[in-house]
């Protein structure tokens, strides 16, 4: 950084995720963080955050710098750009709101100053955000870290936050500017000194890499309802599910022209340890009644793979089976209307 002004962040989302990552900002002392809260607004308004972290200890009751309730509309209440935007929702475009929309009111429709910096898994999730804002620098942060909201503003953090910055491609922004801002993100975030956070040149790479794991364990884990840990001792389930499905990753991401590590399979079915029995975000949004975010970790990779003619048989019959749950969810929540059953008694 080459002055001495402190960054101002803006955090959507402050679930499992976007607590941590707004504990990172502010412990580094670089940064004012406003997080943009929803479900447990209230909650961690009045009484802060309750965090049990493998990185930052035990904090009783810790509130980022501003809480929110909806995202600020910067010119309606005269505020100045935020330097970054850190979106860590749930990306769901088949339900919305689209991280574009959602956005929006914080953003100058020219903008160039502010980045968005999306610490969200999946493939393409840069695109919608490029075509609606061409001048505004897109950010990948891809984040191995196993987190968790048990319940409202409670979360726990078993695994080590270690996090991804570059920048995603963008024809109509210099590649330096859009670097420069992805190498100072990553030193406001690491300022603390509790995260590994690093820069990456290749974050295409990195998506691919991370979809060996989010494309596979989290909808194998979700549908059958078991952690990782158990995943890995449950008969059957790594030789017969999780290597065909991981395989067939590896295999698409090699004809859209990255390699990846021979062992890249065996690596991510260790990633987690263990007995720490992690269970994915997505088993987590299971149990909790939400809905998946099943396209962009599933349904693009297998798309992109599809089209480039790999046969993808264990990804298709995963995404079918999501779908399905996605349909499950909106029909919980009202959201589609069914025909009435009919009576058993014969009129
Ligand atoms: N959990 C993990 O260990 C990891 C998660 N990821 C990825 O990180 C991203 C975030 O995941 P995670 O933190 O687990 O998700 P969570 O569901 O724990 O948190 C998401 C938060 O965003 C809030 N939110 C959603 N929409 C809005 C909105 N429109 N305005 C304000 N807040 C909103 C949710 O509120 P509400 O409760 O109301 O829905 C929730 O509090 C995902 O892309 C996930 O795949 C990546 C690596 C690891
Ligand atoms: C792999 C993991 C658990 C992060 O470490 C994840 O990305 C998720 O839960 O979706």
């Amino acid at each position: 950084m080459t002055d001495l002004r402190k960054r101002n962040v803006l955090v959507v989302g402050g679930g499992a995720v976007g607590a941590i990552a707004a504990l990172n900002l502010e412990v580094g002392g670089l940064v004012t963080v406003t997080a943009v809260l929803r479900s447990n607004f209230k909650i961690v308004n009045e009484r802060g955050y309750d965090i049990e972290s493998c990185d930052h200890g035990v904090l009783k009751a810790w509130k980022p710098g501003h809480v929110r309730n909806e995202i600020p509309d910067i010119a309606k209440e005269s505020l100045p750009p935020y330097d970054y935007i850190v979106l860590t929702t749930k990306n769901i475009p088949d339900i919305g709101p689209r991280v574009e929309e959602l956005v929006r009111p914080a953003l100058d429709p020219l903008n160039t100053h502010t980045s968005i910096v999306l610490i969200q898994n999946g493939l393409n999730i840069e695109k919608p955000l490029l075509s609606t804002y061409p001048t505004t620098p897109i950010l990948s942060g891809v984040s191995l870290i196993g987190s968790a909201e048990a319940q409202p503003g409670t979360i726990i953090q078993d695994d080590r936050d270690r996090l991804l910055i570059g920048a995603f491609q963008n024809p109509n922004i210099q590649t330096q500017a859009s670097q420069a801002s992805a190498k100072e993100f990553v030193k406001i975030y690491a300022a603390g000194g509790k995260t590994e956070c690093v820069y990456s040149e290749d974050v295409l790479y990195d998506r691919w890499r991370k979809l060996v794991y989010n494309a596979c364990l989290n909808p194998i884990c979700a549908i059958i309802g078991l952690d990782t840990g158990r995943i890995r001792l449950a008969d059957g389930a790594v030789e017969g599910l999780v290597k065909p499905a991981m395989r067939e990753i590896v295999t698409a991401a090699k004809a859209k022209g990255v390699t990846l590590a021979d062992d890249v399979v065996d690596f991510m079915i260790e990633l987690d340890p263990l007995d720490i029995y992690l269970s994915p975000s997505m088993l987590a949004d299971i149990r909790k009644g939400n809905f998946l975010e099943f396209e962009n970790l599933l349904g693009e990779p297998l798309r992109e793979g599809t089209e480039a003619g790999v046969p993808m048989p264990t990804l298709e019959v995963l995404y079918n089976l999501c779908k399905a749950v996605q349909w499950r969810t909106k029909e919980a929540r009202g959201l589609v209307e069914i025909p009435k059953k009919r009576s058993a008694v014969v009129q």
